[in-house]
């Protein structure tokens, strides 16, 4: 297991391959998942990459910490795992409040970042009221009572079917990933906007999202890709909010053809 301790909360992380051996991609996971959900993906890029994963305070085998959070707060966990293992630069893929860290990161520090990848995440998630809503309902009842619902928007039917033992599991994740920490990281999207930072943007960037992603739905990520100076977009087919789950392949070949691209080489 790889652990280290960063501003005063134990980080539970996974570096596959050497830093100084290949170039680095970063993988940062959504509200409700640990750094899991990246496996198949870590899996299909590794032989070409150096992949670090890590579970953002608040969830999987990281420590809480002091709740609620702001996404800066996020950044600099990253930031500071970063610097710790040596990483000079990289490629950050961040799926939704993934991508606001993303964002953050590339904001205080764009010396760690060469590219980004905005996966089902936007400039600006949700709205006050549906955070207010979901922190209320989970302070009072728990993640099991928005499951069902956030479990539609983050699968399509045909991974939603009770005979797939793998959507049973990605369940028990997000109902066990602690309270505090879940609930810290809502307040933390509910206050983050990014549109105007979004325009300054400067390095390369790809876009992308799941046909049917209930969260970030395509318009949305469309239009967070159309504030960046020359961001590509893309739509994974047969995805929903967590494509990295259910369309692993595709999605690997979508990143591929971007990291190989000339815009993320020049
Ligand atoms: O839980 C959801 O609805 C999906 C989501 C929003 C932000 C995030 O990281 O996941």
């Amino acid at each position: 297991m790889q652990v280290t301790r960063l501003n005063d909360i134990t980080i539970h992380y996974r570096l596959i391959g050497a830093v100084a051996e290949k170039p680095v991609l970063v993988f940062i996971n959504s509200l409700g998942t640990d750094f899991r959900i990246w496996g198949d993906v870590a899996a299909c890029l590794s032989d070409q990459y150096a992949i670090l994963l890590y579970d953002k305070r608040g969830h999987g085998l990281s420590d809480i910490g002091q709740v609620p959070y702001a996404i800066e707060d996020l950044a600099t966990d990253l930031a500071g795992l970063l610097d710790l293992l040596a990483v000079k630069s990289a490629i950050i893929c961040g799926l939704s409040v993934g991508g606001l860290i993303a964002q953050s990161l590339y904001q205080r520090r764009p010396d760690l970042v060469r590219a980004l990848v905005l996966a089902d995440t936007a400039h600006k998630i949700g709205t006050a009221e549906m955070w207010a809503a979901r922190i209320a309902a989970i302070e009072a009842h728990g993640i099991e009572a928005v499951a069902d619902a956030v479990l539609e928007r983050w699968f399509t039917p045909a991974f939603r079917r009770p005979e797939n033992v793998a959507f049973a599991c990605y369940r028990n994740m997000l109902i066990r990933q602690p309270v505090p920490g879940y609930v810290g990281t809502c307040a933390a999207i509910r206050d983050a906007d990014y549109t105007e930072a979004a325009r300054r943007i400067a390095v390369p960037v790809l876009c992308l999202v799941g046909d049917q992603d209930g969260s970030t739905p395509p318009d949305l990520v469309r239009s967070t890709a159309g504030l960046i100076p020359g961001a590509r977009f893309e739509v994974i087919r047969d995805a929903g909010h967590i494509p990295c789950v259910e369309q692993p392949e595709a999605l690997t070949r979508a990143l591929l053809s971007f990291f190989k691209s000339p815009e993320t080489n020049r």
